[in-house]
């Protein structure tokens, strides 16, 4: 691991816990993924005058209020549904409630990439699951180059996460083509929109870029984009963690269209009402 140091007490239980799991797999057979691609979904996307948006099934977290117990698949379609451009399944099922199990039952189901959200250390942790795209975390990894490499050979594309610029130098040295800023400080669990602006022009055009964490209204969404985010990463705002228990269809469909001709006809039609 990159920085021993300064972690929030629940993301060093997410790491123990990781290493347990880790030693549970270490002897399973590498993986074959015939992956979807995420750059034709962004494209689709882009096309179609929806905001790319990876939406995230997180039935909890440690900064969720509460949890959602909903069908894992049903939540994904709503999604869909809602305009998601690819599908994040969370399946830590210590801190995140997730599973392997879900992942598989959502990409059997929808037909857009699907990424494994987990804490992967190294590269017997690629084999658990097959996924569109696998969250590879800088900070988390040892050998970044060869988790990297060892993803792409197994059909993974792999999601780099990093969370300041010299994260972004480690990460693209290692061969990164698609990386994600994650908003949220794994320090101190806090989420600043700040930290994407601050790492985005520093990154090169033909890298796909990601705004993770913290984008939770179409005002954040609109900012993400303009500081150069190919895509976005949303969990939280989606799921609605609350007691409301809200349509995670409507949820995302809010941000698909943010500041987009749908969502300005929408602006129109209500200033017209007033
Ligand atoms: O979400 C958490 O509470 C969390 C805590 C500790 C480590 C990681 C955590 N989240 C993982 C993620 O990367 C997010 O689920 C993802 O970026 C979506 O974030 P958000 O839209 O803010 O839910």
């Amino acid at each position: 691991m990159n920085s021993r140091t300064d972690l929030a007490p629940a993301v060093e239980s997410i790491l123990a816990a990781a290493r347990e799991r880790a030693d549970e797999t270490s002897d399973r057979s590498p993986l074959s993924v015939d992956a979807r691609p995420l750059s034709g979904a962004i494209r689709r996307a882009e096309a179609d005058g929806r905001v790319p948006v990876i939406a995230e099934v997180k039935p909890t977290s440690p900064t969720a209020e509460g949890s959602r117990e909903d069908d894992p698949v049903e939540l994904a379609e709503a999604m869909v549904d809602g305009g998601a451009t690819a599908i994040s399944v969370l399946t830590e099922p210590t801190h995140f409630g997730g599973s392997p199990e879900a992942l598989t039952r959502i990409r059997n189901a929808v037909d857009v990439p699907v990424l494994r959200k987990d804490f992967v250390l190294d590269e017997s942790g690629l084999d658990v699951v097959e996924a569109d795209l696998v969250l590879v975390i800088v900070r988390f990894v040892d050998d970044l180059e060869g988790l990297i490499e060892a993803a792409k050979r197994r059909g993974f594309q792999p999601l780099v996460e990093v969370h300041d610029p010299e994260e972004l130098e480690v990460a693209l040295d290692a061969g990164a083509e698609i990386i994600g800023v994650n908003n949220r400080d794994l320090a101190r669990l806090e989420v600043d929109l700040e930290t994407f602006e601050l790492v985005a022009p520093e990154a090169p055009d033909d890298v796909t870029l990601i705004a993770e964490s913290g984008v939770s209204t179409p005002a954040d969404v609109r900012r993400m984009r303009e500081a150069g985010a190919d895509a976005l990463l949303v969990g939280s705002a989606i799921m609605d963690h609350g007691e409301g228990e809200t349509d995670v269809g409507e949820n995302t469909r809010r941000l698909t269209r943010a500041g987009t001709q749908l969502d300005e006809r929408e602006n129109d039609d209500r200033s017209t009402e007033i």
